[in-house]
């Protein structure tokens, strides 16, 4: 059993469950390279994942249904295809064998649709927590190809580790080491889909940043990264003004060594040396943004 899987108590009479977190992917930077004949951007990432999470958890039943709850689950109540689903479908499919049934639980807490992967975190906690009620034994390296065929951020979000991506997201390689640091993680509360944000970016391709192998603290990885930079920023607010606001605030948090948006947004981050204070920090923003402050997953 990895660290990331619990084995619940029974559901009911059905068996037991079993559950699988789908953290929050940052973007500490975001380079735009290039762009592939398919219209695709080149991406040069490095990705943390924070302690903000969804949950996805399963249960034996007949068949495969999803039920969904949580805080930001509302939105998702209409949407005939939600990502776990689609992943559950995708591993039966390349099974190729007939499969038991699961009642699948997806438990809700990251905004939709808002530059920290919480869709593709759900999919890659599905395809584990099916791998292994499956017993299909395929593991984390073996899923990064089907996890690509669900979102280019997928492959990132099964090991839910610290990563550096390139390609479109399924080139990975390691990250430097990192030291302890907290996040604060707001949101405006607007939910900016990807497709226009990549297509509103203008100007010349960025290069892919130089990291060195190891940050000895916070301030030195905050140091490294101003010289960095998320190049979806630019086109975000000027889709979505609230952007500016949301990075104007976290800047202005006593101890915020770094402010940026993650993916292609509205949620930013701001940098922390410790956790606590970074969760201290969140509580002194606008209580109608979604906002968070706590620990990033360690290596
Ligand atoms: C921008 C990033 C950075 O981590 O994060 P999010 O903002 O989604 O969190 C990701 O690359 C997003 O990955 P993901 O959300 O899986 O994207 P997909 O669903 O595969 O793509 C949605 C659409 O965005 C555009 N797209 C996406 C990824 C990419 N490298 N180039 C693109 O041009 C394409 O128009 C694509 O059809
Ligand atoms: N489980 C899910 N959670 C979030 N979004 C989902 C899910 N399933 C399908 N979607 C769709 O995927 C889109 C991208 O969602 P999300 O991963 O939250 O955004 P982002 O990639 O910007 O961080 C949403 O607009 C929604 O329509």
């Amino acid at each position: 059993m990895t660290p990331d899987s619990t084995m619940g108590p029974p559901a009911g009479a059905a068996g037991p469950a079993l559950a699988e977190t789908a953290r929050a992917k940052i973007n500490l930077h975001l380079h735009v390279t290039g762009r592939r004949a398919d219209g695709y951007h080149l991406l040069d990432s490095l990705v943390v994942f924070a302690e903000a999470a969804d949950t996805v958890t399963l249960a034996p039943a007949e068949g495969l249904s999803l039920t969904i709850g949580g805080p930001e689950g509302g939105v998702l109540a209409a949407e005939p295809d939600n990502l776990v689903l689609r992943a559950a479908r995708l591993l039966a499919e390349v099974a190729g064998r007939p499969l038991p049934g699961a009642a699948l639980h997806l438990e809700k807490r990251l905004p939709v649709a808002s530059g920290i992967g919480g869709g593709s975190a759900d999919a890659a906690a599905a395809l584990r927590a099916l791998d292994r009620f499956w017993g299909l034994g395929i593991g984390v390296a073996g899923l990064e190809a089907l996890a690509l065929r669900l979102g280019a951020d997928v492959p990132v979000c099964l090991a839910s580790r610290p990563a550096r991506m390139a390609g479109v997201g399924e080139l990975l390689s390691a990250a430097p080491r990192l030291p302890g640091f907290g996040l604060v993680l707001a949101n405006p509360r607007v939910s900016l889909p990807t497709p226009p944000i990549f297509a509103a970016r203008t100007g010349p391709f960025s290069p892919p940043a130089v990291l060195p192998e190891a940050w000895t603290d916070a301030a030195a990885m905050a140091s490294a990264l101003r010289e960095l930079r998320n190049d979806l920023e630019p086109p975000a607010i000027l889709l979505c003004p609230a952007v500016a606001e949301v990075l104007a605030a976290l800047r202005a948090l006593p101890g915020a060594l770094l402010a940026r948006m993650s993916g292609s947004g509205a949620t930013c981050f701001a940098l922390f040396a410790e956790a606590e204070a970074a969760a201290r920090a969140a509580e002194a923003l606008p209580p109608a943004w979604w906002r968070w402050g706590g620990a990033v997953r360690a290596a």
